[in-house]
């Protein structure tokens, strides 16, 4: 399933938070957001995940979710929503529990999920046995579960040290190279989103407009061997934002 946003406005009371939004989201490809704080790209997802509806514009979901998809736009959070008192597989059942399926087959899709995040000897596991960056692991395959034609990400790696960051970009590469998702996956990280995005959506300040799309065609897995294409980059995603990220954190000190 693509989707497309079609000329999306947003504003809270008098407050315009998004304009003018036209983005095609292709199957298959990962879509990075960024731009200064308070632009607007929380915002910008939950309005494609129609949890909340746009001032203006349309969110147009096109063609068919994947086969055995339970929740076409799924979520995946900063603070990994996990439930303390589950263990991990538990914790991924949860999602499974209000539809039809079988012991079997529920039992099958989370060894499955299980495995592809590496969590199978983990099972039994408490959240608060696990390192941050396993916490991740168990929404991501919590997330997974469902098979979503769109993640919804927010965020997902800011709560991590840069180390289990580092390991979390590769596992979530390996995840793509053996069988691509589609992603929407907002950050303030320009290293994650050169890392991770075919393509990276930069923000003006509020009210968000889009100012550039930038496309990477390098495959996923051979980013980390061309480190100085991807900090140049992430250089021009920097002199894009600067002057505007400079402004917006100046209005949070005003606010
Ligand atoms: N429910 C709401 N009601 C009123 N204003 C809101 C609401 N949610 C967000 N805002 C405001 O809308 C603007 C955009 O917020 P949003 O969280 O989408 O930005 P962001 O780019 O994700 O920010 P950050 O980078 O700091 O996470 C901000 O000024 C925020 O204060």
């Amino acid at each position: 399933m693509d989707l497309r946003l079609d000329n999306i406005r947003h504003a809270y009371g008098d407050i315009d938070v998004l304009r003018g939004i036209d983005l095609e989201i292709p199957s298959g490809n990962i879509v990075c957001i960024v731009g200064p704080s308070g632009c607007g790209k929380s915002t910008l997802l939950r309005l494609i995940g129609g949890l909340e509806q746009p001032t203006g514009g349309t969110v147009w979901q096109l063609g068919e979710a994947p086969d055995g998809c339970l929740n076409p736009l799924t979520y995946i959070f900063q603070d990994f929503a996990l439930l303390p008192w589950r263990s991990v597989e538990q914790n991924v059942s949860l999602v499974l529990e209000d539809h039809a399926l079988t012991g079997e087959q529920r039992a099958a899709i989370i060894s499955d999920v299980l495995s592809r995040t590496n969590l199978s000897d983990f099972a039994n596991a408490l959240p608060k046995q696990l390192s941050g960056g396993m916490k991740q692991r168990v929404a991501i395959a919590r997330a997974l579960a469902v098979r979503p034609a769109v993640m919804l990400m927010d965020e997902p790696l800011s709560a991590l040290d840069s180390q289990t960051r580092e390991l979390l970009m590769d596992d979530l590469v390996g995840l793509w190279t053996r069988e691509a998702f589609t992603a929407v996956y907002v950050t303030h990280n320009l290293a994650e989103a050169v890392r991770l995005g075919h393509s990276i959506v930069v923000l003006s300040r509020r009210p968000g407009e889009i100012r550039e799309i930038m496309e990477i065609d390098m495959p996923l897995a051979e980013r980390p061997q061309r480190m100085d294409d991807l900090a140049q980059r992430q250089q021009h995603l920097w002199n894009l934002m600067r002057d505007e990220a400079l402004a917006a954190d100046k209005e949070l000190l005003d606010a």
